[in-house]
């Protein structure tokens, strides 16, 4: 079985922590983007999070947050990880890792050569990257768009921090993400869900179970 660490964003209910302790998952996602299918209120997340146990570590997926909303949410849940994912700058996250004292996730958008600059610029502030698909032109949400990127932008290279790789992978394409990219840590969201906020325990298990098969030797 491969070391391949799993994160499964945009939990709503109990059954979802349970369905990720079951399969294996390194990292659980809560949503606090309003416009999102996944989206939690803090209260919510706080009983998910207490649900967690130790070694399924809890994520904040925030997006262009203001101190108010991250005082909320920190207040009364607890967290592993902050995961910025809108515009935030460097500036920024190094602001939100000094104020609130947890290490700092943040998602990078890729469609082409032209955004690769935005991964170094970033790997010098944040605890990890998260790279997946840029959004397109007027998608609502910045993210959980069942979107691949072109996995050959980033194949061959290699960084001094921590990553995950999100954007479009299901159970049928991780393996070949994984082989291309080199990737150790992936993140989804909508490929484990029977409807948009509803996520699936068999898809959750087939996913990571993907993931973590040995890869195919290559003659
Ligand atoms: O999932 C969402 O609703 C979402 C909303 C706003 C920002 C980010 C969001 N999701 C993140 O995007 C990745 C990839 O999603 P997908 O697998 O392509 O659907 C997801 O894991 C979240 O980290």
């Amino acid at each position: 079985m491969a070391d391949i660490r799993v994160k499964i964003c945009g939990l709503t209910r109990p059954q979802d922590v349970d369905a990720l302790v079951q399969a294996g998952a390194a990292y659980a996602g809560f949503n606090f983007f309003p416009k999102s299918p996944r989206y939690v209120t803090p209260v919510q997340a706080r009983e998910l999070a207490l649900d967690c146990p130790p070694g399924l570590a809890k994520v904040a997926l925030v997006v262009n947050p203001d101190d108010a909303l991250l005082d909320e949410i920190t207040a009364i849940v607890p967290l592993d990880f902050i995961q910025l994912h809108g515009q935030e700058t460097p500036e920024r996250v190094a602001e939100v890792r000094a104020r609130y004292g947890l290490p700092v996730i943040k998602a990078v958008g890729l469609s082409s050569e032209d955004d690769l600059p935005k991964i170094d610029a970033f790997m010098a502030v944040a605890d990890q990257l998260l790279i997946d698909a840029k959004a397109p032109k007027g998608a609502k949400l910045p993210g959980g768009n069942g979107l691949p990127f072109d996995w050959r932008l980033i194949a061959g290279r290699r960084w001094p921090k921590p990553w995950l790789l999100a954007g479009g992978l299901t159970a049928d394409n991780v393996a070949e993400a994984i082989a291309m990219t080199g990737a150790v840590q992936v993140d989804l969201a909508s490929a484990v869900e029977s409807a948009p906020g509803v996520k699936d325990p068999a898809k959750i298990a087939a996913f990571i179970t993907a993931a973590q098969a040995d890869p195919v030797p290559r003659f």
